[in-house]
């Protein structure tokens, strides 16, 4: 099946989970989408019975298909969406480098590499002109989007109307997309809070309860605004949807793979077992040594974010983490801004 080449053909790339999702919100505002993915398997079932192994039970639109041909993904579409894990968006991406022209470009990953956010490595690898890629950031569990399940998010661009464009194609019934020119925030947000939620998970994992939930997502905010403000992030971003909206999702839910990866820690099993439990990509565990290299660059301090780098790059177990957390210095209540608290 192939694109038809007007004002309201979508192309994604990646149809994973959220990929795919994005792609039924798209289809429900009134597109046409092509999802491009190299997995043959995933391409014949889409086009085949509407349906994807990455969201069972789901009956796609019918103004969804999928090709295995990225030049076919993009050549009909009028705007285009990454929806890759952090680890492939060059190897993704870089067949496309200066064929994008003048078409608006919107990335949903949520990740870090090498001290670069995804806005940075998405624009490069393609090929970007300033503004022309706009940020999607926000409490948006793919599973419950694809069950129709109210969500809100953030679509962020340092020009509002580019953003507006995208909030345009993707709002309806369910999805509403909220503005920002903050980008680096938002990104920042969709980052940090998986990092926190692999430590939330282990302590639900460990049998812990709601207090030490809470106490993780509030010293978590503090780490994630004080990374954000030393790297000239809006405070109130962190205190909206992309900020403690999406800390809150995602530390309190087992269909996020972060928690859930976080949670298998905490019942004792090991960083390799736990990636094979997962059932998709857990960005924290791929991005938690990147943000603390770029905290210690900056010197900002991410004690949450620390214990977790060590658990899942030297060998801590996820009960050590707790202890060492417990056993900080006495800090004041609040988030402080300072960068070192
Ligand atoms: N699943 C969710 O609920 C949400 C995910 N995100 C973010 O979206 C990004 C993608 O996540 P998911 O779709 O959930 O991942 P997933 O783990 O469900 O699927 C990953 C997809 O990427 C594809 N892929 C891998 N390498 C590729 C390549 N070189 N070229 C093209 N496709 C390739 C795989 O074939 C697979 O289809 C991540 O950064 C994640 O943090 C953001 C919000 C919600
Ligand atoms: O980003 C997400 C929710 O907003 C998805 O979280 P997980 O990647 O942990 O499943």
């Amino acid at each position: 099946m192939t694109s038809q080449n007007n004002s309201r053909t979508v192309g994604i790339i990646g149809a994973g989970a959220w990929g795919t999702v994005f792609a039924q919100v798209l289809a429900d505002a009134g597109s046409q989408v092509i999802l491009f993915t190299p997995e043959p398997d995933v391409v014949d079932s889409i086009n085949g019975y509407h349906t994807s192994r990455y969201v069972p039970a789901v009956t796609l639109p019918a103004q969804i298909s999928a090709t295995g041909n990225l030049q076919e993904c993009v050549e009909g579409a009028k705007r285009i969406v990454v929806a890759v894990p952090s680890h492939a968006v060059e190897s993704a991406l870089s067949p496309l480098f200066g064929q994008i022209g003048d078409r608006e470009v919107l990335s949903l990953v949520k990740g870090v590499r090498g001290g670069e956010f995804m806005s940075t490595i998405i624009s490069r690898t393609l090929g970007l002109a300033e503004h022309q890629l706009s940020v999607l950031s926000g409490p948006n569990l793919a599973i419950e989007i694809a069950a129709r399940q109210p969500a809100n998010t953030v679509i962020a661009n340092p020009d509002l109307e580019r953003a507006k464009g995208w909030a345009d194609v993707c709002a309806n019934a369910y999805f509403r997309p909220y503005l920002s020119t903050d980008v680096r925030g938002c990104e920042i947000g969709g980052i940090v809070k998986n990092v926190i939620a692999l430590a939330v998970g282990a302590s639900a994992g460990m049998g812990l309860g709601t207090n030490t939930r809470s106490a993780l997502i509030t010293r978590g905010l503090a780490e994630m605004t004080r990374l954000g403000m030393a790297m000239g992030a809006q405070q109130e971003t962190f205190l909206g949807l992309a900020g403690i909206g999406d800390l809150v999702t995602t530390c309190s839910s087992e269909l996020s793979r972060n928690f859930t990866f976080g949670s298998n820690l905490g019942k004792g099993l090991s960083v390799s077992q736990a990636k094979v439990a997962s059932k998709g990509v857990a960005e924290g565990a791929q991005c938690c040594q990147d943000v603390l290299d770029l905290a210690n660059s900056l010197g900002v301090e991410m004690p949450i974010t620390e214990a977790v780098v060590d658990v899942i790059h030297h060998g801590h177990s996820a009960r050590q983490m707790g202890e060492r957390l417990l056993g900080r210095p006495r800090k004041m209540d609040g988030v402080s801004l300072q960068i070192v608290d």
